[in-house]
């Protein structure tokens, strides 16, 4: 066992026993740190236990031996010396419910889980705090990052955020491995407005793909749609350097470009012709861009900037418009410098 200061956080109990829980739970375990991991359902907890692998989100893919799966939510939330939560960010608030009623003060809470919170478009960041309060540690970790990746030990690069310099650099070290390297970063807000944009201009790449648009279309879909993330970064007061980071530009060429990315699997199969609905039971997975769209749009109109790749992605999404009218419309639209004045 490791004697350095990232044991303070162990043993860390991930909640959210889908791919990405399951491989970043991996990760830590290779590192030789007890690590619990614990999923809503019991049938696919006992065959977890019994297999030592999670063959619904993660073939094939051996647990290492300090990784237990815990049955007891409640006394693991009591135990545990850390928690990091990967559920999709419509039960985000949910798990942090949990949390209120059995986390002991102080405990450091981290999330993986990229999107707003449903309803609120807040930033989960600002419902983890409203709901837990100022008792715990928070931070977050982004990048670009395939689940399947990380648990084939791939080499992989990753973002922690945290407002407290300690945790991040605790929770970082602890990640870090052979093949995982782990940055830190200050910028909480920047970090997540990157991590959620860029799975929304994922959908609009893969429905160019599958339209069959080719290259050229999907560089201008990614440039202009970083142009989007940095015009919302501006007005909600993050760092630009982070959109150029691996939580901005990192996720946004991995998930725009590449075909395990679920919300460009979406995206194609739109843009194949499936119906939005029947596009999503394709998918059958987790696909925050499809709950993040409308709540972007919402802050970027509040804010009075345009985010036309969000809008169009999201007229596509919502309002039944054809994926070539949405295509013709970004086309047809005002001529206009490529940057825009200060
Ligand atoms: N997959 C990836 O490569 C990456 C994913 N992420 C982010 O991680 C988050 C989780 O995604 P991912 O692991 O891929 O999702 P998956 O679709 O693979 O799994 C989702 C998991 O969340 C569980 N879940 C769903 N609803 C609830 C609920 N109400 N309460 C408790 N658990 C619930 C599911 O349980 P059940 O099986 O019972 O439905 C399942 O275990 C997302 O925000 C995603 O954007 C970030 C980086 C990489
Ligand atoms: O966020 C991700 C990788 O960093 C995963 O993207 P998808 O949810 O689109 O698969």
């Amino acid at each position: 066992m490791r004697t350095d200061v990232t044991e303070a956080l162990f043993p860390t109990l991930v909640i959210g026993a889908g791919a990405w829980g399951t491989a970043l739970a991996m990760a830590l375990a290779r590192n030789d740190h007890k690590v619990w991991l614990w999923g809503r359902n019991d049938a696919q907890r006992q065959a977890m236990r019994e297999q030592r692998r999670n063959d619904e989100y993660l073939p094939g893919q051996v647990f290492p031996d300090s990784l237990d799966i815990v049955d007891d939510l409640q006394q693991a939330l009591t135990q545990c010396k850390h928690v990091m939560i990967s559920v999709p960010s419509h039960a985000f608030a949910e798990a942090l419910s949990m949390l209120v009623q059995h986390l002991p003060a102080g405990v450091p809470v981290s999330w993986a889980t990229k999107g707003l919170t449903p309803h609120t478009g807040a930033f989960l960041y600002d419902t983890a705090r409203e709901t837990l309060g100022d008792q715990h540690p928070l931070a977050v970790i982004s990048g670009p990052s395939f689940a399947a990746e990380v648990a084939r030990n791939l080499p992989t690069a990753l973002t922690v955020a945290s407002e407290n310099d300690d945790f991040a650099v605790q929770l970082a070290q602890s990640l870090h491995g052979p093949t995982l390297r782990a940055y830190t970063s200050h910028d909480v807000l920047g970090v997540q407005v990157g991590g959620t944009v860029k799975n929304v201009l994922a959908i609009a790449a893969g429905i160019s793909d599958g339209l069959g648009y080719g290259a050229n279309a999907r560089a201008a879909l990614l440039t202009r749609g970083m142009a989007e993330i940095l015009r919302l970064a501006a007005i909600l007061g993050a760092q630009p350097e982070t959109m150029f980071g691996l939580s901005g530009i990192g996720d946004l060429i991995l998930t725009c470009t590449d075909d395990q990315s679920r919300n460009r699997q979406l995206g194609l199969a739109i843009g194949r012709g499936l119906s939005v609905d029947e596009a999503v039971r394709h998918v059958g997975k987790t696909v925050e861009g499809m709950h993040a769209a409308r709540e972007v749009l919402l802050r970027a109109q509040k804010a009075n900037i345009e985010m036309p790749i969000v809008e169009q992605v999201c007229k596509i999404l919502f309002e039944g418009y054809d994926p070539r009218e949405s295509v013709q419309a970004l086309l047809c639209r005002e001529q206009k410098a490529e940057l825009s004045r200060p």
